[in-house]
C-alpha cells in the first residue's frame, strides 16, 4: 500500500501539488487524471524520490515493509519494489530487446562484481535464470519475436510494451505507470488495457497510472482520482468520477 499524507510540493513559487492525500491499496489498479500541468507527474517524481516533498509524508508498507519513501533514494525505493515507466520513453535505444530488459533484472542481482568477472557458478546460473526471466516477460508482452532487434528500431507502441517489461524485471510490487497509451492507436491502447489487466493479476502488482485516454482509465481502474491545480477535487470509481460536476468542470467537459 502506497499512502500519501498531506503531500505537498514547491518549486519557488510554484505550488505543483498542495496537500495530496491519497491511499493506493495494494493489488489494485489506481489512475491519477487530471489537466495539464496539474501535477501527476511531480506526484510520481515524489513517489519515486526524484523530489522530495516540501511536506508530508509518502509511507510505502507491504508485508513487513513500511518505509517512508521521502527519506530514500530513487534506487532505494526501486530496490523496495516501486518502480515506474515515463512519460517519454527512456529506453537503451542502442541496446536490443532482450537486453533493455535483461538490465532490469540488474537491480536484483546477488553476486558482486568479482564473481561476475570470474563467472562463478552463482552468477552463471542468476544470468541464466535472468536470460530466461527475460525471454518469459518479452513473450508476455508480446515482443519474442522482435527480441534481436535494436530498441530504437520498434514502432512506438511496442517501445512502451519494453518499457513496461524492463520495469517488469526489477520484481516490482508497484508499479506506476506515466501516460502509457501516449501516442498509440486505438488498437494499441485496447491491447495495452489488457496487457495491464493481465500482468496486474499474474504479478500481484500494485498499478498506479495517469493517462489521458479515458477509456484505459475508465476501462481497468477501480479507482481514480483526479487532480487540478495540485489539488485533488474528487476520488471515486469510474462511473462516480464520470458524473462528477467539478470533474466535468475541471477536465471531462473541456476535453
Ligand atoms: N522541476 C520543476 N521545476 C519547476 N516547476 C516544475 C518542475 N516540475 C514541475 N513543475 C511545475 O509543476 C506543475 C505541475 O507539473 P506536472 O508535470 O507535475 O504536471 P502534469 O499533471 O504531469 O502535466 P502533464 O499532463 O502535462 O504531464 C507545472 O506548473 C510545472 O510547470
Amino acid at each position: 500500500m502506497l499512502s500519501l499524507n498531506n503531500v505537498t510540493m514547491k518549486f519557488g513559487g510554484v505550488v505543483a501539488v498542495n496537500q495530496f492525500s491519497a491511499t493506493i491499496e495494494e493489488g489494485t489498479i489506481v489512475g491519477l487524471i487530471g489537466p495539464n500541468g496539474a501535477g501527476k507527474t511531480t506526484i510520481f517524481n515524489m513517489i519515486t524520490g526524484v523530489y522530495k516533498p516540501t511536506e508530508g509524508s509518502i509511507r510505502y508498507v507491504e508485508g513487513k515493509k513500511d518505509l517512508e519513501v521521502s527519506h530514500l533514494r530513487p534506487d532505494q525505493i526501486a530496490k523496495a519494489g516501486v518502480c515506474r515507466t515515463f512519460q517519454n520513453i527512456r529506453l537503451f535505444k542502442d541496446m536490443t530487446v532482450l537486453e533493455n530488459v535483461f538490465i532490469g533484472n540488474h537491480l536484483r542481482l546477488k553476486s558482486n562484481i568479482f564473481e561476475a568477472s570470474l563467472r562463478f557458478p552463482r552468477y552463471v546460473r542468476q544470468e541464466k535464470a535472468f536470460y530466461e526471466k527475460a525471454l518469459y516477460l518479452l513473450q508476455k508482452v508480446g515482443l519474442e519475436a522482435e527480441k534481436d532487434e535494436l530498441a530504437h528500431s520498434l514502432p512506438y507502441g511496442k517501445q512502451r510494451r519494453l518499457e513496461i517489461a524492463r520495469a517488469l524485471a526489477t520484481d516490482p510490487q508497484v508499479l506506476l505507470l506515466d501516460e502509457p497509451a501516449a501516442g498509440m492507436n486505438p488498437q494499441e491502447t485496447q491491447d495495452l488495457m489488457r496487457f495491464i489487466a493481465e500482468i496486474q493479476k499474474e504479478f500481484n502488482l500494485t498499478v498506479f497510472l495517469i493517462e489521458h485516454h479515458m477509456d484505459v482509465v475508465m476501462g481497468i481502474c477501480e479507482k481514480i482520482l483526479v487532480l487540478d491545480h495540485g489539488i485533488l477535487i474528487a476520488e471515486g470509481n469510474p462511473s462516480e468520477i464520470q458524473n462528477n460536476p467539478k470533474v466535468i468542470e475541471a477536465y471531462l467537459g473541456v476535453d
